[in-house]
């Protein structure tokens, strides 16, 4: 190297400092337009729609689907009239002043098992609960209430008209819609389709999730690591949330940094799903190629959400399929599917666009939070306070699996002591 180039090189570094430390290194570039969270969720509820068919399911086989349509009572719950103790019953215009002493009527009426005839007046039938209310029967005392004589009961007055019966239709009535389009299927709708008489559901197909990991340092669990490797987390995690929310897992493994194989894995997946989650390779840098190859596409928006964990996420079209490339960091791979892929599987899949359900609860720590951006922090709820994860850190995945849930802190500046409400939104309430 000769004298001349060493000149050069002094002369180019005149003046050439290194930047100086940002006291906050994740402050917001000037000039970048960061979309805030409720923008970004407004984009994607305006933007995506059903991309699934239709079936016609037995009620048995329909847990977790989505209603492809209104569904409504073939018949009413309960279907007539009935009594909800086991007691007597009578016609309560038939009741004289005071006390009462009544006749019973031979026979009883149980459930399933209809009293064929009609009560006199002035007399009482044995009835048991969930026994359709006979002719001549409106209303019915407790057997705790009576006295059980030769052939006749003896009570106290004071019962009101229809004591202890259920009408018919009181719960609904037939030809009510009971679950709208887009409902989730869950165990409590299926007793109430089973009640009103619809047992077979029209549901949307189920979504095809395909999940891919990219980076060459990814390794499959049990294998053979050297340095530099790491074994692949993030696509057991985002496979099995897409297990939870109920749809179809296509695992498409594991992709090295190198644009033409993910982009042969891009073909296969979108050949077998309905749409990609991949994680890794969302930003910018030299390797990432999620974001290159969406851009390459033409379809890409790369999208810099004002959310911390889980800045970088380039969301694109592959030949018509949606691709959501989740940041590499598995606090912010788990964060960014809960809060933005979540809801927006949930258009896709036909169901209705989801908001998790959080409450404030007092906060169990200290924080001091800037301005500019919203945060999710690990937590859980122990003595009704919120605690939150000892470390920020986006690849502490052990604090994925301490949380229970997150706290949401507010895109403004929040100085939160313990006792502060904060918003604690369960991990429950993303299913
Ligand atoms: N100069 C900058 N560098 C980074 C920025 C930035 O703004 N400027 N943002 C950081 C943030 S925040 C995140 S998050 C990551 C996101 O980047 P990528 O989506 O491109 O992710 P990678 O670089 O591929 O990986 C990040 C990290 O996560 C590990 N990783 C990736 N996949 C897995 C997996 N399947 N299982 C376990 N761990 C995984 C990977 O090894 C890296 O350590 O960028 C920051 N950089
Ligand atoms: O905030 Mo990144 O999105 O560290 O994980």
């Amino acid at each position: 190297m000769g004298q001349g180039f060493e000149d050069k090189l002094n002369q180019a570094a005149e003046g050439l400092r290194p930047p100086p430390l940002r006291d906050d290194c994740f402050a917001l570039p000037a000039g970048v337009d960061w979309t805030p969270v409720d923008e970004a969720l407004d984009m994607l509820r305006g933007r995506l729609h059903p991309v699934v068919g239709q079936e016609t399911l037995p009620l048995s086989k329909a847990l977790g689907r989505v209603s492809a349509n209104d569904l409504k009572a073939l018949r009413a719950n309960p279907p007539q009239a009935n009594t909800a103790v086991d007691g007597y019953g009578f016609a309560h215009a038939s009741l004289g002043d005071g006390d009462q002493v009544m006749p019973l009527t031979k026979g009883r009426a149980a459930a399933g098992i209809a009293f064929d005839g009609t009560v006199p007046e002035g007399h009482a039938l044995r009835i048991l609960t969930g026994a359709a209310l006979p002719e001549g029967v409106d209303t019915v005392i407790l057997q705790e209430d009576v006295t059980l004589g030769d052939g006749a009961i003896a009570f106290r007055a004071g019962i009101k008209p229809g004591a202890n019966t259920r009408k018919a239709g009181e719960d609904v009535q037939a030809g009510e819609v009971i679950l709208r389009e887009g409902r989730v299927l869950t165990p409590a709708d299926m007793a109430l389709c089973a009640a009103v008489g619809v047992h077979e559901v029209p549901v949307r197909k189920r979504l095809k999730v395909a999940v891919i990991s990219t980076g060459d340092e990814l390794r499959e669990p049990g294998q053979v690591v050297e340095k530099g490797q790491i074994f692949d987390a993030n696509r057991p995690m985002l496979g099995g949330l897409v297990e939870r929310f109920g749809y179809d897992l296509v695992d498409m493994g594991r992709v090295p940094d190198d644009r033409d194989a993910l982009r042969q894995t891009f073909d296969q997946a979108i050949e077998k799903a309905d749409i990609i989650l991949t994680s890794g390779g969302a930003s910018a840098g030299d390797e990432d190629h999620v974001s290159a190859l969406l851009n390459e596409a033409g379809a890409m928006a790369e999208w810099r959400i004002a959310v911390k964990p889980g800045r970088p996420l380039a969301l694109g079209l592959w030949n018509g399929t949606p691709v959501f490339g989740l940041p590499g960091n598995p606090v912010a791979a788990m964060v960014c599917t809960l809060v933005f892929a979540r809801p927006a599987m949930s258009l896709l899949a036909g169901g209705k666009w989801q908001e998790p359900q959080g409450f404030n609860i007092p906060a169990a720590f200290e924080k001091k939070k800037k301005p500019g951006r919203r945060e999710y922090l690990r937590a859980r709820v122990r003595d009704g306070k919120a605690e939150v994860f000892k470390s920020e850190g986006s690849g502490r995945i052990s604090g994925l699996s301490w949380a229970e849930g997150l706290v949401e802190l507010p895109d403004q500046a929040a100085h939160i002591t313990p006792g502060t409400p904060v918003r604690y939104i369960p991990f429950s309430s993303f299913e």
